[in-house]
């Protein structure tokens, strides 16, 4: 078994302990482990190093994967108990259950930015599983994502175009840009997901990659195509291009299953922690392609 497997095995049995624990929430804690576990993520957090990133590491992200494990059933809950509710007051609901599993990401990580994106992406995924299974309809990739861009149908307009008091990141970017960010990936029911790192990953395992590698294809993939608006906070515009056209490049080497492909993702890490850029919406990016792709796996 190789580090990977070794370090998720541990993680598997520290973090992700609890039978009880509805399966979409034990999914949700696994498909984080496998994110952080998964190296190297170039300007990422990850098994060898912190990325770009100064105030956090590999063991920030255990303490923020515990601090938030506990909240997943409560999403799943609630989409359950609020499953006839129209999606406007669905969303409304759900987002205070949302700001109290941030406050507890910042307690556990002594305030810093592990999870934002990650608890925004997977509270509507577990609230839309919740409301799926209560209305007996099928749980799968298409039927979980339509799910979420119901609930969210409205919010780039209603938060970003409208509303926009340039508050924090997001709203600034959106009003400097045009990129809708964590909102925009929900609203299009993980459009980037669906269209580009899903069917990679799940291409690589039909070919028998193992898990590690597919996913490392799939990441290379998000770092080619997605518009990843922490990118574009930390390097503007030409840090999000930057990072766009390394990945494509080496996706036109024949990808992660050529050797020096991967000794170059090694580089890329390096590149990225030099110009203090990190793609952290891809890496939220990466955990729901594992998540969704184990719903399609299945077909519950
Ligand atoms: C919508 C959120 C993420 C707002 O954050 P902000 O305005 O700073 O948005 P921003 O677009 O910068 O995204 C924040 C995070 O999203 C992730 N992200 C960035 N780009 C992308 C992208 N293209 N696709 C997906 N995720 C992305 C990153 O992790 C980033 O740090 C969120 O913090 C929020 O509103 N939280 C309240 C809780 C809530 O509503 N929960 C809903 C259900 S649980
Ligand atoms: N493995 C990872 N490494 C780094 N970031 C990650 C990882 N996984 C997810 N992320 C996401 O990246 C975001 C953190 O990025 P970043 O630190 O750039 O944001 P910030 O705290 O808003 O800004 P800054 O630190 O520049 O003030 C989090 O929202 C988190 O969801």
């Amino acid at each position: 078994m190789n580090a990977y497997y070794q370090q998720i095995a541990l993680l598997e049995l520290k973090l992700n302990n609890d039978s009880n624990r509805c399966l979409p929430a034990q999914l949700a804690t696994q498909a984080l482990i496998k994110e952080i576990c998964l190296s190297p993520k170039p300007g990422l957090v990850d098994m060898n190093n912190s990325g770009a990133h100064r105030d956090m590491d590999f063991q920030t992200f255990v303490h923020s994967i515990s601090a938030i494990s506990n909240w997943f059933e409560r999403f799943y809950q609630y989409g359950k108990a609020s499953a006839l509710h129209d999606n406007k007051l669905f969303l409304a609901g759900i987002r205070p259950i949302g700001i109290e599993c941030e406050q507890a990401m910042f307690q556990a990580t002594n305030q810093v930015n592990t999870h934002k994106g990650g608890i925004f992406a997977f509270g509507l995924l577990l609230g839309a599983i919740g409301r799926l299974e209560q209305l007996a309809l099928p749980t799968h990739a298409q039927s979980i994502c339509d799910q979420v861009s119901a609930i969210c149908q409205g919010i780039v307009q209603s938060e970003l175009q409208q509303n926009n008091q340039a508050n924090s990141i997001g709203e600034k970017l959106f009003k400097r840009h045009h990129l809708s960010g964590a909102r925009g990936e929900a609203e299009s029911g993980y459009a980037t997901v669906r269209n580009v790192s899903l069917p990679i990953y799940q291409e690589m395992q039909n070919h028998g990659h193992d898990e590690e590698t597919s996913l490392l294809q799939a990441m290379l993939h998000l770092l080619a195509f997605n518009q990843d608006t922490n990118l574009v906070a930390r390097g503007g515009l030409d840090g999000l291009a930057f990072v766009q056209e390394q990945a494509k490049k080496l996706i036109k080497q024949g990808g992660i299953i050529n050797p020096k492909v991967r000794e170059n993702l090694y580089q890329l890490d390096t590149e990225l922690i030099k110009r203090n850029l990190s793609p952290g919406g891809s890496a939220d990016l990466i955990a729901i392609t594992w998540f969704l792709s184990q719903y399609n796996k299945y077909l519950f």
